[in-house]
């Protein structure tokens, strides 16, 4: 292998009690909100094309004109306790928060930049509320941070002369001290989601990205840090140039899911996703196509049949307030949580082999494996191929507990019958098995 100074500096996943927390987190929420909110997809009453957060770069928006947003920014309908309530409603075990989005603005009082809330007519921090009415409910808190900052002047894309090293140098130390700031002022915090580390620039700094990471977990030890930090000294993201992956878990399943289990390469993984195709931001113009909340609960146990978590992101509103589908969404995967919770929390990849029906997922907890069925066929026979020297000793249906008749086929292949009639949301099925010696 390549000797390496700043590559992975562990090998396998991480075993700590901190990082199995997170692996039993099933189902998450990303939030992200910051002035972008404000325009929401639209400049000089024009929609934009691209996703609402970026609208400063892909408008190529004056950047004062931009930044004049802050002085809009007074969201008089942020209730951090609400917005905590549903995602509670909906099942949501943890939260990412943008606290510095691309554009550099601040959501808390950052001594270090004179573009954070503090400047705004709203004039108080928004993360501290916000920690405190999630942590309230039972839900762990990450902070999203940018790497990319383009109000700072300290940016670079690429460091091309000395004077761009300088620069950078500086721009370093003030990422290390806003890191420092969050960490200091919300220290219930878990974990750092780390974005815009794509640049030449950064990908040029793979020592400094290794010592942040290892200053960063010895300020909060058991921080959950994924691989979208880090850069090896030969500018490898992700994974180092041995093929190591550098960060607590992979961070490249952004509004994608791994097709296969082999995708996946033992790591631990979450998928992050959008309700449209691509906004993150809110958008008042959501174009193309809006997920289901089937749709969407096929996303989520498709990613905890392979071992993963599921982040499903809202946008709110400049003034604070969330969308009517965003509302109604949480609603109905909170309702069907509600009754199949136990396939996705604490649960992952079982021993059974993929069946068109749908997905398995194993509880850590209970043992039990659940047939969570969406593709219901004409017959309602689900096949199930039970694996070497066990049997199934029940199979009932989540919520009702109605058994359902099993018909063995031949050799380890066996039928399940689902009643009869339409399904609005996908049914679980709980298998209790057995040895079979
Ligand atoms: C590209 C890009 C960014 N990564 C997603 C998580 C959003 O923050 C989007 O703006």
């Amino acid at each position: 292998s390549i000797p390496l100074r700043h590559g992975a500096h562990r090998i396998g996943n991480r075993t700590d009690s901190d990082m199995a927390h997170w692996r039993d987190y099933g189902l998450g929420q990303f939030i992200h909100w910051g002035l972008y909110a404000i325009p929401g997809g639209f400049w000089h009453g024009q929609p934009v094309n691209g996703a609402a957060e970026w609208i400063r770069s892909s408008k190529k928006v004056d950047p004062k004109e931009y930044d004049a947003l802050i002085s809009q920014f007074n969201p008089v309908k942020y209730d951090p306790v609400a917005w905590a309530l549903m995602a509670k409603n909906m099942g949501t075990k943890y939260v990412t928060f943008t606290t510095k989005h691309h554009d550099g603005f601040c959501l808390w009082p950052s001594k270090y930049s004179d573009f954070t809330i503090m400047q705004s007519p709203w004039k108080k921090d928004i993360i501290k509320p916000f920690v405190e009415a999630y942590n309230k409910q039972g839900i762990d808190v990450y902070l999203y941070f940018s790497i990319m900052d383009w109000h700072n002047p300290d940016w670079r894309y690429e460091l091309k002369t000395k004077s761009d090293s300088v620069a950078f140098d500086r721009f370093k130390e003030f990422t290390k001290n806003q890191l420092t700031e969050l960490l200091t002022l919300y220290p219930t915090t878990k974990g750092l989601w780390f974005d815009g580390t794509w640049d030449k620039s950064w990908k040029a700094s793979g020592a400094f990205s290794d010592e942040l990471e290892q200053y960063l977990k010895k300020l909060r030890p058991g921080l959950v840090i994924g691989s979208r930090l880090r850069a090896d000294e030969k500018g490898n993201r992700h994974l180092d140039a041995n093929g190591r992956l550098m960060g607590d878990y992979h961070q490249v399943w952004e509004r994608k899911i791994p097709e296969t289990i082999a995708e996946v390469k033992g790591y631990d993984w979450e998928c992050v996703m959008t309700v449209p195709e691509n906004q993150w931001g809110y958008n008042a113009r959501w174009s193309g196509h809006v997920k289901s909340s089937s749709e969407i609960i096929e996303m989520l146990a498709n990613c905890v049949s392979k071992g993963g978590n599921f982040v499903l992101n809202f946008g709110p509103k400049g003034d604070g307030s969330f969308r009517e589908e965003e509302i109604r969404l949480a609603k109905e995967i909170g309702n069907w949580m509600a009754v199949n919770g136990e396939a996705i929390y604490a649960a992952g990849q079982s021993d059974f082999r993929k069946e068109d029906w749908g997905y398995y997922t194993k509880s850590k907890t209970s043992g039990k494996t659940y047939m969570v069925v969406f593709n219901t066929p004409v017959t309602n026979m689900l096949k199930v191929n039970i694996p070497k020297n066990q049997k199934i000793a029940s199979q009932k249906l989540l919520g009702s507990k109605q058994v359902l008749p099993l018909e063995h086929i031949e050799g380890r292949m066996h039928y399940i019958r689902l009643p009869g009639g339409v399904r609005q949301q996908p049914a679980v099925i709980e298998l209790q098995l057995i040895s079979d010696d």
